[in-house]
This record gives structure tokens, sequence and C-alpha cells, in this order.
């Protein structure tokens, strides 16, 4: 008979002592392997009909054998049993071996697992580095838009919500971190989305690795405002405070500030005050006040300056340590207004308001900050009728609610950007308002109970945080010192006032300049006026001599033919015109004082001269005579001989002083005393009350002299002298000394380069010395000049 190994093994195991002493097996009988691997037992003895002889030795030995034989046969069976196992084990592991090496476990399958491998761990890694940069773009978003980060906090079920049945109706998905679904009470599901989720396994730790970012900024500069909100018990205080052993926000900022301060120790220089108070039933108390138990002074909020909200009189503890910072805390939460209700034990009845102020100065370029922390723990939210308060602590919950509510219409109208947000209805939102709707950091936590007794406050602080994430509020940035701007805007003052006056100080230099030139360019025309008058004065004198020669020579023959018609005695003969006043020679100016004549008065000879002059006056005849004349001492004759060659004049044009030179017309001053040397004679004489000569001659002189030094003030000074100058060198060799206001242009040019205003400009001082004025004195004579 051939048989399964499995189904004879099954059923060798499930047959009873019974069955198998039915069964008489050949204990020889061996189980073979069939080609299938199967099991095959063969019956090879087991027919005893016919052949067993029956007597009674045989019975006995018979019966003996009949006992023992099943045992024997169980044996027998479960050895073969054994050996068949044992068998079947070792093709088994051969089967294995031979997959093993074979066919599973190629080195194409190794190759493609090592490979499949390295290519999770790049995608894994790719994930990851693109999940951070995609956070970071997020919150890149979020501070350029200014919105109010909104991070959700729900704390685990507690034992009386266990104990009384209540179930978690918040839901959490754990690859999404920033979403989480509430489960209402007709089982749907909402979804509410908030820039970090930290549920109930969450630790102390998880929030405040990602709260760090956002707190340290205060060290960049930035004012930060973190504030916990939602319903009373939700876990606001622990988050913010924490206990000893699970240290909440303020203490873990704190320490990070410490500690990043340390490390920027090179390069920045930080210094840490801690401020703390509560606002009590809308009356802010400082929690750092000495015996605040006691009634203490009134503290107002103001605004600052930099548009911030100070309050006046706070205390500032300076702060150097961590172990300094926790005892503040503690001293301070110690005096903080706490009551019990029946929503949680030691219920905060107070928005507790702790402020961190930074000072920071840069050591390499000097630049200093001032910024504010403030880490907010606001009270509890909550249903007064729920709560079931009366006397003291409902007074408390309706201050606390109407706050909270100024908060909401705060919230609302930033969101909705109204014109008017009234952040003065409640000293919370007051003292917020820059963190809310200003150029800071903020960050909400928003609190919430998982239970499901608690779905109704739960959905309200949800909708409220939805609300907050959505106000814009602009980017935030960097806090400059108050101090240091306004060291810098008297700078920038002081900078301005400066420049005017380099300005104005251009303008007279460059007003001085011009005077300057233009005086120099008068100098020079007048140098070279000089040096005209100079040559027109020596061709003058050429001709003035010839003239005077020729009238000499005119004269003398005219006087001989007389004395030869006319015979008169020798009495009445006139002298001759002697060397009376001999002149010398007109070669240039000088300061040799002339000899005086010691003859006959000028007049009556020049009278004399002129009716003579008139009744003959033949120039061919002078000019022969003079040809003619014994020597050089008749040419140094008086002037007056000269004069009456010419035309005779009547007697008022006979005092008329004669235009000459161009100099004349162009300043007739008659009160200018101008002095040549020989005018300096004539004044001596007058000051020694000498009667003046009557020489037009000279007071063509004396016009001409005055108009070439008339704008030198030294010369107006000195009129009644010869200029040093002259002196010296009786020429212009350099610029005459100036006296301010002691003379005043008169040439419209220079009078108006004075009046005008002048703008300093390199380009305009060029065009200006490129530019030349016309002369004062016309370097051509003009029509006024003889
Ligand atoms: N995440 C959390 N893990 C463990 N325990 C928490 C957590 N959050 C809150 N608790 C516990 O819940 C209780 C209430 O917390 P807490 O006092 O901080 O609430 P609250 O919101 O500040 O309340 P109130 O507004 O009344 O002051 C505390 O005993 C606190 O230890």
């Amino acid at each position: 008979m051939l048989l399964n190994f499995e189904a004879t093994n099954d059923q060798a195991m499930d047959m009873t002592p019974e069955d198998n002493s039915a069964v008489l097996l050949d204990c020889d009988s061996k189980p073979t392997l069939s080609s299938d691997s199967g099991l095959i037992i063969e019956e090879t003895g087991n027919s005893v009909d016919g052949d067993i002889v029956s007597n009674n030795t045989d019975q006995e030995t018979s019966l003996g054998q009949e006992r023992t034989l099943p045992i024997l046969q169980k044996i027998m069976d479960l050895s073969s049993n054994i050996e068949y196992l044992k068998k079947e084990h070792r093709v088994l592991s051969d089967q294995v071996k031979d997959m093993n090496s074979d066919s599973f476990l190629s080195p194409e399958v190794l190759g493609i697992l090592k490979h499949l491998n390295n290519q999770y761990g790049l995608l894994k890694t790719k994930y990851l580095e693109e999940y951070s940069e995609r956070k970071r773009l997020y919150n890149e978003v979020i501070e350029l838009k200014g919105n109010i980060r909104v991070f959700l906090r729900c704390r685990p079920l507690n034992q009386v919500e266990v104990a009384n049945g209540c179930t978690s109706v918040v839901e959490f998905d754990s690859s999404q971190e920033n979403e989480m679904h509430i489960i209402s009470s007709d089982s749907s599901k909402k979804q509410f989305k908030f820039d970090h989720v930290f549920g109930p396994q969450n630790s102390q730790e998880d929030v405040f690795a990602q709260t760090k970012p956002v707190v340290t900024s205060v060290l960049d500069g930035y004012n930060v405002c973190i504030f916990a909100y939602g319903q009373t018990g939700t876990g606001k205080t622990f988050t913010m405070e924490g206990t000893p052993e699970n240290r909440g926000v303020n203490y873990r900022t704190l320490e990070e500030l410490f500690r990043i301060s340390r490390e920027r120790s090179k390069i920045m220089n930080y210094e840490l005050y801690v401020s703390m108070l509560e606002v009590y039933n809308e009356k802010i108390r400082d929690l750092l006040a000495e015996n605040s138990n006691q009634p203490s002074k009134r503290l107002e909020i103001k605004q600052a300056a930099d548009g911030m909200q100070e309050v006046p009189g706070l205390i500032e503890a300076h702060v150097h340590g961590t172990e300094e910072v926790w005892e503040l805390l503690k001293s301070g939460s110690r005096v903080r207004s706490v009551g019990s209700t029946n929503a949680n034990e030691l219920s905060s009845r107070s928005h507790c308001l702790l402020r961190v102020t930074v000072k920071g100065e840069n050591l390499i370029n000097g630049q200093k900050t001032k910024s504010h922390l403030w880490l907010v723990d606001l009270a509890g939210s909550e249903r007064v009728g729920k709560i079931e308060v009366e006397g003291e602590r409902l007074k408390e919950s309706q201050f606390i609610n109407k706050s909270l509510s100024a908060l909401g219409d705060v919230v609302s109208a930033l969101a909705s950007k109204t014109g008017h947000i009234p952040y003065r209805n409640s000293k919370v939102t007051h003292m917020l308002q820059s963190s809310l709707g200003g150029d800071c950091k903020t960050l909400m936590f928003v609190q919430i109970s998982p239970s499901t007794a608690d779905l109704g406050e739960t959905l309200c602080s949800l909708n409220f945080a939805s609300r907050v994430r959505g106000i814009e509020s602009g980017p935030a940035r960097k806090q400059a010192d108050p101090i240091e701007i306004l060291k810098y805007k008297q700078m920038a003052e002081k900078l301005k006032h400066d420049e005017k006056e380099t300005k104005k100080l251009q303008d007279n230099l460059q007003s001085l300049q011009l005077r300057l030139a233009a005086r120099e360019h008068i100098c020079r025309n007048l140098q070279e006026k000089v040096r005209d008058l100079e040559s027109q004065l020596a061709e003058e004198r050429k001709i003035r001599l010839k003239q005077e020669t020729r009238a000499f020579a005119s004269l003398s023959i005219q006087s001989s033919s007389l004395k030869q018609a006319v015979e008169k005695p020798k009495t009445e003969r006139k002298p001759p015109l002697g060397p009376s006043k001999l002149r010398l020679p007109l070669r240039r100016i000088t300061n040799v004082m002339p000899v005086p004549s010691p003859t006959l008065p000028q007049k009556s000879v020049s009278t004399k001269a002129f009716m003579m002059a008139s009744t003959k006056g033949k120039e061919n005849n002078t000019l022969r005579t003079m040809k003619a004349a014994p020597n050089q001492k008749a040419f140094l004759q008086p002037r007056r001989m000269s004069v009456a060659v010419r035309a005779p004049p009547t007697t008022a044009e006979f005092l008329k002083p004669k235009r000459r030179v161009s100099i004349a017309t162009l300043r007739p001053e008659p009160s200018l005393q101008m002095t040549t040397p020989l005018h300096t004679s004539s004044s001596h004489f007058k000051n020694g009350s000498a009667i003046p000569r009557p020489s037009f001659v000279r007071g063509q002189r004396k016009a001409r002299y005055s108009s070439l030094f008339s704008p030198l003030p030294e010369l107006k000074n000195t009129s009644e002298t010869t200029p040093t100058v002259m002196r010296s060198s009786s020429k212009f060799m350099g610029s005459p000394p100036i006296q301010p206001g002691s003379w005043k242009p008169k040439h419209p040019t220079v009078v108006a380069l004075q009046r005008k205003t002048l703008v300093w400009s390199p380009l305009k001082f060029k065009a200006m010395t490129n530019y030349r004025r016309p002369s004062l004195i016309p370097s051509q004579p003009s029509t006024d000049m003889q």
C-alpha cells in the first residue's frame, strides 16, 4: 500500500493505541523515498492468516508478545518517523542551499538590491533637503508678508477627563506636521492648518526647537513677541513657564540668548535686561518690584519716540546668567495673581508679560541695536457659566474676557485691513500694539484641549488662531538703538550746517578771487595804459618841441624884422624870454622837483606871446628859424611860449582844461586830488598860501593821473602825495595793496561781480578766467581821446 507521508504521519499522530494495535507492521518495513520525494511504506508481511500454528506454549508466548507489540510498534513507528523527518530535513536543507546559492540571491539580484538601496537613500536625503528648503522659503514668505506665525499645541487628556470617559477629538497626521483634524460630534472632520502642530506626545524640547529661530532673532535687532492663547487649563503656562523638570519657552529662550551671546562675544557685545509685569483687572503691576504685595505705584503705557510701547517706571533687571534669570522668573511667578477654578486648580487670573531687552553693540563697526522680546502668557479664555465662578473670580473673569474680546477685535480689524485698529480698548492690546500690527516678528501658541467636553471652546480657539494667521502686518525690520538714532540725527544736522558754512566760505572765496582777478586785470590794463601814455607823452613832447622850436624861430624872425622896421628906443624893448622857467625834459614821469621860475609872472609873458603869435603865426618860417637856432637852451623855453603858436582863444576858453587823453574822459573826478611831481610843488605853494599858477596843462595832467590811480585805495588815501609805487619804480610792477572798504568799484562789471552771489564751480571759474572783460580804459584811443 502506498501512503503519502504527511497523511500517514498525521494519521499516525492522531491514532490511538487501539487503532495501532489493530495494525501489525513488519519491523523490517522501511520507509523509502519515492521519486517525487513522497514516502512509500511497503507492507511486507502483515497478512498472518493461515500461517500461524496455534498451540499452548505458543499461545503464552504469543500473549506476551501481544502486550509488547504495540509499544514496540510505536517505538518503531516513531523511530521511522524520526528517520524520515531527518531525511526530509536534509533534503529541504539541500534545497534551501541550492536556492540560496543558485537562483534567489544571484549576483544580479544582489546588485539590483544594492542599487535600489542606494537610490532609496538618495531619494530620502533629497526629500529631506527639499522639505527643509520648502520650509525655509515658506518662512521667508511669512516674513515678507509679515504674517503672525501660529503654532498649535494640544495637551494630553488629563486624569479627570479619562476618568469621566472623555475621548480625544483631535486627530494628527504624523506625515503632515502642520495639519490637524477635529472630529465633530457628527463624526465629520474639520481640517486646520498652522505653521506647526504639536500633539500630546511632543515635549518641551520639541516646542522650543521650532520656536528658537524666532526668539533668537532678537539678538539680530528684531523686536519679537510670543504669546500663548487658549482656553483655561490647556497648557499656556506650561508652554511658557513650564515646570522645574520641564522648563518652558521663557527659560529656554534666555538660556539660548546667553549661549549665543557668549558665542558671538568676539564680534558682538550684548546686555540683557528683564522686566516682568502682569495686567490684572486692567491694571498693570510690576512683578519684579520689591514688596509687590503692597499697592504699588500706578504704571501706564506710553508711546516712546521710536513708536514702541513703553511702561515708564517698570523695573529692568540686568541679568548675566541663566541661574539669575530662573530666580527672577520664579520670584515673578510667585507674586502673580492665580486662583483656583473648577477648570484649573492654579488658573492664571492675569495676563503675564515678560520683557527681555537686548542691547547689542557690534565691536567691528560700532553699530548699536536695542530690541525687545515679549513673552506673554495670556489669561485663559473661559465661559463664566461653565466654570461656575462668583464674586472676585467672576469679576476677574469678566476683565479677562473683555480684554480677550478686545484682542479678537484687533485681530479682526487687522485681518480685514480696516483703517482704525482698536488697540487701546484694553491694556493687553495696547501693550502688544507694535507686536500685532507693527514691524516685529510675532508667534502665537494656540493651546487646545483634546477632550470631547471642550470641543466648543477648542473650535473657538482654532477659528481665532486661523484669523490671526491671516494678518499681514508687513516685514519686520531691525531696530537701531534710539540713542544711536538721536546721535546720528545730530551728526546729520551738524553736517548740514557745516556744508552750508563751507558753501558760504566757498562763495566768499570765489567772489574774492573774482575781485582779485578783476583788479589784476585793471592793473594790467592800467600798466598798459601808462605805457601807452608814456609813449604818447614822448610823442607829444617831440611834437611840442618841434612846435616850440618853430615858434621860437618865427618869433626871432619877427623880432628881428620888427627891430629893423620900427626903430624903438632900447629901453622900450622887451627883455628876451629868458630861462626864467626851465623845465625838465619831458621824458618820463619823475619825482624830481622842477626848478621854479625866478623871472616874470607867466601870465603877462604868455599874454604878450599870444598877441605876438596872432600877428604872425607862419609855421614854415618858424621851422626855418628853429633850424637856425643857435643852441639847445632855446628849447627849454617856458611852456607859455609853445601855447602862443595856437589860435588865440577867448577868455573863457583860455582857462578851460584841455582834453587830451582818454583817461580824462573816463574818470573826470575833479574832487580827487591826484598829483604829479609838478603838482606836488604847486600844492606845496598852495599849502604855503601861495597863489597857484594857472597852468591848464598841469590841470590836464592832474586829471589824467587822477583817473589813472583813482581805483586804488592807497592812492585815494594819500591823495596829496605821489604814490609809493610810483615813487619807487614809476611803473605798476604789481597789484597795489587792498584796503577793504576803502575803494568802491565803479566799473559795471566789477560792481556786478561783487553783487552777484556766485556758486563755485571749476567750470565757471575756468570760463571766467578765459573771459576777458573789456578794459576800463580803452587800449585804443577813443573819440574822447585826442
Ligand atoms: N503638554 C502638556 N503635557 C503635560 N501636561 C500638560 C501639558 N499642557 C498642560 N499640562 C498640564 O495641564 C495643567 C494646566 O496647565 P496650565 O496651568 O499650563 O494651563 P493654562 O492654560 O495656563 O491655564 P490657565 O489659563 O487657567 O492659567 C497643568 O497641570 C499642566 O501641567
